[in-house]
């Protein structure tokens, strides 16, 4: 389990978190949802250990996290083949090959291995750095509005190839999104998040497998409506 405890934050006199607790399963994935500039961003890089916090603790995280960054920050020189491999390259008593082609496979871009970054479009490159994400061993996957700005054919495509790397390799995700329809879809459990300094306005599990959430329009839209209704 993910502990956050008493995490206080500040940037000069503003206080994004103070004394903020959570408590994160292991292997399920939880979203923080909540409006622009509440402290998402802020509340992953600090779980990340890329931000440092003013005070309080965090347990049950090692040094070996992935994150997908808003940004995808593939390396401009290296091709997709390329830029899987330099994450796989750490691994002992693997095949690279062989995984390379795996994951660039699933995330559907197998005519695309020799392509650089600039040549690809965003969704693609949102792919190219989810694969890369699950490639890169880690216990946990931070991922920062992940599927943004892409249009909802193409989101729900990169939401189910998310869903095969997940189900063939169970880690624990912390995404953030201001996108319900994300959240709906992927999370075990959605934390709503407002206020300043933040805090968790609502906790809300989704009961519903996810692979079959796509089809289970009417369910979805019950949990759809609580969240929408949360003031
Ligand atoms: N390095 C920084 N220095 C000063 N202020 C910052 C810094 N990083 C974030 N902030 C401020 O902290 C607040 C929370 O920012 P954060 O990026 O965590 O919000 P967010 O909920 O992720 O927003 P969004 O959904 O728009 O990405 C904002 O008011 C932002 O301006």
């Amino acid at each position: 389990m993910i502990k956050l405890n008493n995490i206080s934050k500040a940037f000069d006199d503003l206080t994004i978190l103070k004394d903020f607790n959570l408590s994160i399963d292991e292997d399920k994935i939880v979203c923080f949802l909540g409006a622009s500039g509440c402290g998402k961003t802020t509340l992953l890089n600090i779980i990340s250990g890329t931000l440092e916090y003013d005070s309080g603790s965090i347990e049950g995280i090692d040094n070996n996290v992935s994150y997908i960054f808003q940004d995808t920050r593939l390396l401009p020189w290296a091709t997709i083949e390329n830029n899987i491999k330099f994450v796989l390259k750490s691994n002992k008593n693997i095949n690279v090959d062989q995984l390379t082609k795996k994951y660039i496979d699933i995330v559907k871009l197998g005519k695309f291995s020799d392509y650089y970054p600039k040549q690809l479009s965003g969704g693609m490159k949102q792919r190219v750095s989810i694969a890369r994400a699950f490639a890169y061993r880690s216990e946990i996957l931070l991922m920062d509005e992940p599927f943004q700005g892409l249009d909802y054919d193409l989101k729900i495509e990169l939401i189910n190839a998310f869903l095969e790397l997940w189900e063939e390799d169970n880690r624990t995700v912390i995404f953030v999104t201001h996108d319900l329809d994300e959240a709906l879809l992927l999370s075990d459990k959605i934390y709503i998040l407002d206020g300043r300094p933040v805090e968790i306005k609502k906790e809300i599990e989704i009961n519903i497998p996810k692979r079959e959430r796509i089809k289970q329009k009417d369910k979805l839209n019950d949990y759809r409506k609580i969240l929408t209704t949360i003031k």
